[in-house]
């Protein structure tokens, strides 16, 4: 066991800091004051004053390596969704974090903030302003949800107030932002090859959709209102932009701001969701002598085609949060990010 680090201590750690949310996390936590860390499996950019280690965290020894001197851990790394791949998210989401709280522990961390995900709780069908204590998907709706479940329940179940090891998992929906790797490129690419035509359903379904920095602020608040005793030790949080959407509203604002038309044509709910599940069932079955990857995957009609949205009190209450963007500077700030996709670049 390392020597406990001193409490209050401005260093950290991200595991995952060079993804998507991981660098936009870095940045403000350099922005305030503190000293950070980056353990990840590559290296995506240099940023003065970050020191970068490069590792998988299924490795114990590389993590206790990256994390001496550390009193706050960030874990927001996770194989991506899309990937579908159920032994990498076993490999990586439940043993993998049983790996990073025992090196934790280990190194004499004192807190650990998960990024998990509000989907732990979503199974394809409507949620409406749920809250965090909507019991987890006993159907999740894909390998990637099933592994988020273990994983925050590893996290939440190692807090230990007595030995000084806190823990606390924020549960953002929809991220958005500039530098997204995923929601704004598949959208773009779907328009592209003239798939965004279509509404799945009535289209009047509400949905969160959360702009990056608010995600980022639920994670600084959390991690600083987390101390023995207080409410947050051991808890789930949403953190939304809490203003539900209509999710075909901003999918047209998005693709109407990058110079794309929006879709118009209602399609039914259930014709789409048979037809991505017989989609999938066939990739399933060729999948020995052909790979292929359909956009419209039943997880991602059940996203189009339902209401799913949070209730943030619970991180107004324990943690003061309010989102610090609000969706129409979010979406405007994203469009203008991505000069690259407009429509004709
Ligand atoms: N993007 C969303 O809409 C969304 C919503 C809710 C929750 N989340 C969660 O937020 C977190 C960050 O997501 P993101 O969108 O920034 O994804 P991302 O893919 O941009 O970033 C994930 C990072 O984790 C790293 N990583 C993956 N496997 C690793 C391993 N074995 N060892 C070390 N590093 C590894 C990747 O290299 C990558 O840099 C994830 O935990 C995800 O489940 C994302
Ligand atoms: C219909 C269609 C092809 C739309 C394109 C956009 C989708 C690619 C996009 C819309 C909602 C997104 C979403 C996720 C991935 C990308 C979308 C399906 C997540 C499943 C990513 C993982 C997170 O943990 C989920 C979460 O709980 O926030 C995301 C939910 C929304």
């Amino acid at each position: 066991m390392a020597t406990r680090v001193r409490p209050g201590s401005k260093r950290c750690a991200v595991i995952g800091g060079s993804g998507f949310l991981g660098r936009h996390l870095v940045e403000k936590l350099q922005d305030r004051g503190y000293s950070v860390s980056v353990f990840d499996l590559h290296q995506s950019y240099q940023l003065q004053g970050v020191t970068f280690h490069t590792g998988d965290l299924c490795d114990r020894q590389a993590l206790l390596s990256a994390l001496q001197g550390v009193s706050l851990v960030f874990h927001c790394a996770s194989p991506a969704p899309a990937s579908d791949d159920r032994a990498l998210f076993e490999r990586v989401n439940i043993r993998g974090t049983q790996t990073v709280i025992a090196a934790c522990i280990e190194a004499g961390v004192q807190k650990l903030i998960l990024t998990s995900s509000a989907s732990v709780v979503f199974e394809g069908t409507d949620i409406k302003n749920g809250r965090e204590d909507l019991p987890y998907a006993r159907k999740p709706i894909d390998y990637y949800t099933a592994t988020k479940i273990q994983q925050e329940k590893l996290v939440l179940e190692a807090c230990d107030e007595q030995n000084g090891f806190l823990t606390a998992a924020i549960r953002p929906h929809g991220i958005f932002g500039p530098r997204d790797p995923q929601l704004v490129p598949i959208l773009v690419d779907t328009a592209r090859r003239g798939k965004m035509k279509f509404i799945i359903g009535d289209g009047k379904n509400l949905v969160d959709f959360t702009f990056v920095e608010n995600v980022v602020h639920g994670h600084i608040l959390a991690a600083e209102c987390l101390r023995p005793d207080s409410p947050t030790c051991g808890k789930p949080y949403h953190i939304t932009n809490d203003e539900p959407v209509r999710f075909w509203d901003f999918m047209s604002d998005v693709l109407v701001g990058l110079g794309y038309s929006a879709p118009r044509y209602h399609l039914p709910y259930t014709l789409v969701y048979g037809l991505a599940l017989l989609l999938w069932l066939l990739t399933l079955v060729l999948r020995p002598v052909m790979s292929f990857k359909p956009t419209f995957t039943p997880m991602r009609v059940a996203l189009a085609g339902t209401h799913h949205y949070y209730s943030c009190e619970r991180a107004k209450e324990d943690l003061g949060y309010k989102p610090v963007v609000s969706l129409k500077d979010g979406i405007q700030r994203t469009v203008l990010s991505y000069p690259h996709l407009r429509h004709g670049a």
